[in-house]
């Protein structure tokens, strides 16, 4: 590192101008421009401003998520992801600091969180109970067993075929939850073995690709509720959860379908989380042979550089459809097995999809412009839903109820997260941070509201006939 005085600083407008290439439609720079221009690309992690581009991208672990925070201080999101290790190999993309004139995201917030994270590190919190996701991967394996052996026993009666639905539904449901975990390193320290673990009961066990999620979930996590930024709110032509998504009307193909689906959304919401999964299933498949391009960018993620990770990940999926192809036809034959596989993915969306709607749904979402002033601890408790209750939720949910404390600390095991919520919701309240907890089933009347809302705004314009760009 250069003595302090050669250090060079940076202001604002010199770490903005590196997002070059990216626009108000397309607010993130794709990767392939970052990979291939020798234009340099800043971020800035505690004040220190760092290089990103050339081959960042494609040696990153993480991938080409770190892009969704260039040229903004990406300070919380670091924090949330990584380990020491990745602070060590920061000093190799160090350029300089930023300009002690310069503001950052960083206040009185922040540092609470901080400490309240550095405290849960001493006490060995990060460190998850084996024992807990044994119970959790038993409990699983249970459910799909009984879904199975009345499946056998029942001979094709329709009474048989609709328990397995929903048991198979909730088998990969409750799968589901355990593979985000694993997949946020909550439950082996190797990363290598989170990744094994997550591939088979992601791929294997679920049917769904972990690269096609965990670079969606990702994305999510570091911008939630980001207009233009967060997969998981980029829904259009079929959901708008927004006055700011009915903007995207003129760059979808079917503005009359799109204007049919979202004048009635609030109808046409439960419907559609049953397609989800069947959504979800296909594009893991469409994932493995067109990695990235899905979203606009041709180059692969950096988890994806391994083509082991791609053989696995097809394997994975094979025996996922084989078994459950085969399996449904040896019980009920042929004619029914269509049916049965089609009612168990509907239970199976519905089931996932609600929880995914809880978390985020119906709370504010931010402006790009917005986001770059909001710290990620702030970010968290602003776009979250917590649904408090029961053990029963807490089961249900996977633990997802918890979502603003899972989004401060994504590594900290599930278990754990109900034993901090309430620090946390003090600490919102001392700084006046809106923390919002409530019921699920007020929690999903709010989601539908807000479709409504959207909808009729929709409506309104349509009829006015005012022209949105
Ligand atoms: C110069 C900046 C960065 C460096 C040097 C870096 C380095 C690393 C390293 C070494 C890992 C492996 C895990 C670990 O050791 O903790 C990792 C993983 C990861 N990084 Fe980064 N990172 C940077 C920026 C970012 C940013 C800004 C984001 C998000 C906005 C991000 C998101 C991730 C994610 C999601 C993973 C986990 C991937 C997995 O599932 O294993 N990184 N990064």
């Amino acid at each position: 590192m250069p003595p302090a005085s050669a250090v060079r600083t940076f202001t604002w407008e010199e770490i903005r101008a590196s997002t070059k290439g990216a626009s108000a439609k397309q607010p993130r720079v794709s990767t392939k421009e970052v990979v291939r221009s020798s234009a340099p690309r800043y971020i800035v992690i505690h004040r220190k401003v760092y290089d990103v581009s050339g081959d960042f991208v494609a040696w990153h672990p993480g991938g080409e998520v770190a892009l969704t925070q260039l040229g903004e201080d990406a300070s919380g999101a670091f924090d949330a992801f990584h380990t020491e290790a990745a602070t060590e190999i920061l000093a190799n993309y160090y350029v300089g600091d930023l300009d002690p004139s310069e503001p950052t995201k960083h206040n009185a917030f922040v540092d609470d969180l901080s400490a309240l994270r550095a405290r849960l590190e001493n006490e060995g919190q990060f460190c998850s109970s084996k024992a807990f996701f044994f119970r959790k991967f038993v409990e699983v394996c249970l459910i799909s067993a009984l879904a199975w052996t009345l499946l056998y026993r029942g001979q094709g009666s329709v009474l048989s075929m609709l328990a397995f639905g929903v048991l198979t539904g909730l088998f990969w449901q409750q799968t589901g939850w355990l593979s985000h975990d694993v997949l946020h390193h909550q439950l082996w320290t190797s990363r290598r073995l989170n990744h094994l673990t997550g591939t088979f009961l992601g791929n294997v066990l679920q049917g769904l690709s972990i690269g096609w999620w965990g670079h969606k979930h990702s994305n999510h996590h570091s911008t939630p509720n980001v207009h233009l930024s967060d997969p998981d709110i980029d829904t259009m032509p079929f959901l708008a959860w927004s006055e700011m998504a009915l903007e995207l009307f003129n760059d979808v193909r079917e503005p009359t379908a799109a204007a049919f689906m979202v004048s009635h959304q609030p109808i046409l919401y439960f419907p559609l989380l049953g397609l989800a999964r069947m959504s979800w299933a296909y594009q893991s498949i469409i994932w493995q042979f067109a990695k990235g391009r899905i979203d606009g960018d041709t180059s692969a993620a950096g988890i994806f550089r391994f083509p082991t990770a791609t053989v696995l990940e097809l394997a994975g999926l094979i025996l996922h459809w084989t078994w459950n192809i085969v399996g449904v036809w040896y019980c009920v034959g042929w004619v029914r097995t269509l049916p049965v596989l089609f009612f168990s993915q509907i239970i199976g969306g519905i089931l996932l999809a609600v929880v995914f709607s809880l978390n985020h749904n119906g709370m504010k979402i931010l402006t790009r412009e917005e986001s770059q002033i909001t710290n990620h601890y702030e970010l968290a408790v602003v776009t979250g839903r917590n649904v408090h209750g029961s053990a029963l939720s807490t089961w249900f949910t996977g633990g997802l109820n918890y979502q603003i404390e899972h989004h401060m600390f994504p590594t900290l095991p599930r278990h754990r997260l109900s034993g901090i919520a309430e620090e946390v919701h003090s600490l919102c309240k001392k700084h006046h941070v809106p923390y919002h907890s409530t019921g699920l089933f007020s929690g999903l009347a709010e989601v539908v509201n807000r479709l409504a809302r959207i909808s009729q705004e929709a409506r309104r314009r349509m009829a006015t006939n005012i022209k949105t760009e």
